[in-house]
């Protein structure tokens, strides 16, 4: 993390639209690894990938319900830095995913987030939590009512973010950073250059 709003661009999958998320100034960048996404990269377009992306940017891979050593394989395979556990990963998979030298993530739907306990939350041992609408990777946007002042800890938003909303939704909530899919791509999975550099503009422009 840095003094500015991290901000991490999701579901690449060609060397244009990293070279895009990385010159507008993108802090990481994301590969979905998880089955039936539109995104969905292989090991090895992912690690071509990779390859691209310049030291002090991180490198996330997104996997959901995933045997963790497999997960962890991958990633040391691949050369990611960041492993985003976007399913019903457990306590034991992020301290496994930590152990293994990777920054970690707990992505969780809001709503889920709302009804753990203090104590459920504690449990975990990851370095940021990443909260989402119900579905990921659908555009929904997260209700910032239902948030607001509710999460004590470093957090990202994410969720239905777009270059035009991403203002007013981190003005509401404040979180540490934001990330974002399919507000930034032109159809389907495919990413846009432009929706790129303006979501990043835009974040930028928040005080
Ligand atoms: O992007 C996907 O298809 C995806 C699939 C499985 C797990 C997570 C996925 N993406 C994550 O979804 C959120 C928000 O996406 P969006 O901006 O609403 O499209 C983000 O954290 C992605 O990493």
């Amino acid at each position: 993390m840095t003094d500015q709003r991290w901000i991490k661009i999701c579901g690449l999958s060609t060397p244009e639209t990293v070279d895009a998320a990385v010159d507008a100034g993108a802090d990481a960048v994301g590969f979905v690894f998880a089955a039936g996404s539109p995104r969905t990269v292989t090991a090895d377009l992912a690690k071509e990938l990779v390859e691209r992306v310049p030291e002090g940017i991180d490198a996330v891979g997104v996997f959901r319900d995933q045997q963790i050593d497999e997960v962890v394989g991958i990633a040391s395979e691949v050369g990611l830095t960041t492993l985003q556990l976007h399913g019903r990963e457990s306590v034991s998979d992020f301290a496994r995913a930590r152990d293994a030298g990777f920054f970690t993530i707990r992505a969780v739907a809001a709503a889920d987030y709302l009804r753990e306990t203090a104590e459920q939350r504690a449990a975990f041992d990851h370095d940021l939590l990443l909260l989402d609408a119900a579905v990921p990777g659908s555009g929904t946007l997260v209700d910032p009512a239902t948030l607001a002042g509710r999460v004590d800890e470093a957090w990202i938003l994410a969720g239905g973010l777009t270059p035009a909303n991403v203002v007013a939704a981190v003005q509401a909530l404040d979180p540490d950073g934001v990330d974002v899919s399919s507000g930034v791509e032109s159809a389907r999975g495919v990413k846009d250059a432009a929706k790129i550099r303006s979501f990043v503009e835009a974040v930028r422009s928040i005080p």
